[in-house]
């Protein structure tokens, strides 16, 4: 595997991050995950505009331009001859001293990661994931914007502790206030009456998949709502589904021990990721050019 380390394409085994590199030592720095199907990028300049803004917002400046974090992009997907892939591009602060003061880092650093990276979630998509509400809350956006895409995921990672010890395939976080903001690693829809009802951008990550969800939704005639959610709509929903680059859209048919209507995929589950697939098929940023 051939990865991008701040203007240099190492085989893996020559990739390593100095341990003196603050988003290591930190987690001081911030990511995407981006998704190319059939040579492809799908939603690269969301990724990235949203990168960029992560960046801003914890006062890391990229050590290159938009345009050319596209090229390289584009370059390690060329190098490792993937047209289907997972990409992971990390901006961190870069190397310093041991202490947390971002001045001591004179360089952000830049790493790109492509993979191949099938269907997250295997024949659940067929079957329905089961889901746990956990106990830790995400991080309010007055403590850690949770819009930041950032190098921190412990927060999302209890949340996964928590579901793996309940049985669960998924998290589903609240806010502080008791409204329900996402899953670990991806947004939450729930359906009711034939709508589609999520929770507002403030408690968790505005997914780029979020809002190709919304703009399917629009295209089908499905009425879509942001409203804040708790428990009671939960567990009383049609259907809950949840959407990520990586998960793309799942259906969630188990909560807590309660199920989520019928217990199978929804009638609108299936019309979202219907036309999901054919989406990400035909549109995105050409690789080859
Ligand atoms: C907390 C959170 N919320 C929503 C999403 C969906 O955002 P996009 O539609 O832009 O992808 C994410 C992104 N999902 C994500 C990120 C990193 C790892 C994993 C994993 O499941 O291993 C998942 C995420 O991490």
């Amino acid at each position: 595997m051939i990865i991008y380390y701040d203007g240099k394409f190492l085989p893996e085994d020559k990739a390593s991050v100095s341990v003196f590199d603050h988003g290591f030592l930190y987690g001081d720095g911030c990511f995407e995950g981006i998704r190319a199907y059939n040579g492809r990028i799908f939603r690269l300049k969301e990724h990235i505009d949203r990168l960029y803004d992560s960046a801003k917002t914890i006062d890391i400046k990229p050590p290159m331009t938009k345009e050319e974090m596209t090229e390289a992009i584009c370059e390690v997907l060329r190098r490792n001859k993937l047209d289907n892939a997972y990409i992971r591009p990390i901006i961190t602060r870069g190397k310093g001293d041991l202490g947390l003061d971002p001045r001591k880092c004179p360089k952000p650093s830049v790493i790109i990661i492509a993979v191949t990276w099938g269907a997250m979630y295997g024949d659940l998509y067929e079957k329905g994931l089961k889901a746990v509400t956990v106990s830790v809350r995400r991080n309010p956006a007055e403590c850690m914007p949770p819009n930041v895409k950032s190098l921190n995921y412990l927060n999302n990672i209890l949340a996964k502790i928590e579901a793996n010890y309940k049985g669960g395939d998924e998290a589903i976080f609240f806010d502080t206030n008791g409204y329900i903001s996402e899953g670990s690693g991806d947004n939450l829809y729930i359906v009711k009456n034939g709508e589609i009802i999520t929770p507002p951008t403030l408690n968790n990550l505005r997914g780029v998949t979020r809002l190709v969800v919304l703009e399917i939704a629009k295209s089908l005639g499905i009425t879509v709502r942001e409203q804040n959610l708790g428990y009671f709509d939960l567990y009383t929903a049609d259907e809950l589904i949840c959407s990520g680059t990586a998960a793309e859209v799942a259906p969630i048919v188990w909560v807590d021990g309660r199920t989520i209507g019928s217990g199978k995929p929804g009638p609108v589950f299936r019309q979202l990721a219907a036309a999901f697939g054919p989406l990400t098929k035909k549109e995105g940023y050409p690789i080859h050019g």
